[in-house]
């Protein structure tokens, strides 16, 4: 692998001249131009930008769901997609993926079975089924059908189900989306316990800059491209900005050579939560 720094683990994911075109037809869409950066491991890395600016086609491309792929894509140490990285990542995508006339249990049994076939795999499949409920904090709905739930709780089903095979990489595209600030509270609290006790890798998307704060590390998306990848407060730091929202609007003005225009920049280039 290339630009690994000497010590330290290697990273959960390492991408380097990454190029995704997307569409159909004779000229299909660079949706994902060149693209460097590395994930490091056991944190919780925030891929954070506008709508459209290819979050979701990343994430794909790193679960390895995504086609018309070049450059390099490393996870766990294995190209994007290898048959092995299955079981060690986990994948959340942005519609709950759950069985709405099945009960929580029963979704979480029938993933399980699916994950772990076999009749000599029962009490393994029983035991991941009830560690990954307890995960979610959601022993108390075991018996509720899927589609009486919240969105919150729909949200925690499908956290679940990317949970039983106990992955070392969690890709969570957009989770929070549509959720109240309480639940997006304990749903980012869920992840840092995810993270801390298990050293488990996060990967998440949003384009709400307010969650951004809450990352251990932060890739700023903009048309395609990585526009900076920092901790929030190193991002805040050296930009001299009092948000990492304000920080991401000044490096786009400045990538634009617009530093005396940020006013304009402000004017829907990102979604605040006041404003969803
Ligand atoms: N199936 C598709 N065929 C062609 N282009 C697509 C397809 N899906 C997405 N795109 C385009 O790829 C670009 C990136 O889309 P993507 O869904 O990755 O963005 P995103 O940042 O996840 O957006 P959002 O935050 O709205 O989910 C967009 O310009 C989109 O129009």
């Amino acid at each position: 692998m290339v630009n690994n720094p000497p010590e330290g683990p290697p990273p959960a994911i390492h991408a380097h001249d990454l190029t995704v075109r997307r569409g159909t037809g004779r000229a299909p869409r660079t949706v994902l131009d060149r693209i460097a950066f590395d994930v490091p491991r056991g944190r919780i890395t925030g891929l954070l930008g506008p709508s459209g600016c290819g979050k979701s086609t990343l994430m794909r491309t790193v679960v390895g769901t995504q086609a018309h792929v070049t450059g390099t894509l490393d996870v766990l140490g294995r190209p994007a997609g290898h048959p092995e990285l299955r079981s060690r990542v986990g994948y959340v995508t942005q519609a709950p993926s759950v069985y709405d006339d099945l009960t929580v249990r029963q979704n979480l049994d029938y993933f399980a079975a699916v994950l772990d076939p076999g009749r000599a795999a029962a009490d393994r499949r029983r035991a991941a089924v009830e560690r990954a409920i307890a995960d979610v904090d959601l022993t108390s709905r075991t018996t509720a059908l899927a589609g009486n739930l919240s969105g919150g709780q729909r949200s925690r089903v499908s956290l679940a189900v990317a949970l039983l095979g106990t992955p070392e990489l969690l890709v969570l595209d957009e989770p929070t989306v549509g959720l109240d600030p309480v639940l997006r509270r304990d749903l980012w609290n869920l992840f840092h316990e995810i993270t801390a006790g298990r050293g488990v890798t996060i990967l998440v998307s949003s384009h709400v800059m307010d969650e951004a704060e809450r990352c251990h590390d932060l890739l700023l998306m903009r048309e395609g491209r990585i526009l900076a990848q920092d901790t929030p407060e190193a991002l805040r730091t050296r930009t001299r900005s009092a948000t990492v929202e304000e920080g991401f609007l000044r490096l786009v003005d400045e990538a634009d050579g617009r530093v005396d225009a940020r006013a304009d920049a402000q004017t829907g280039t990102l979604e605040t939560e006041t404003q969803r």
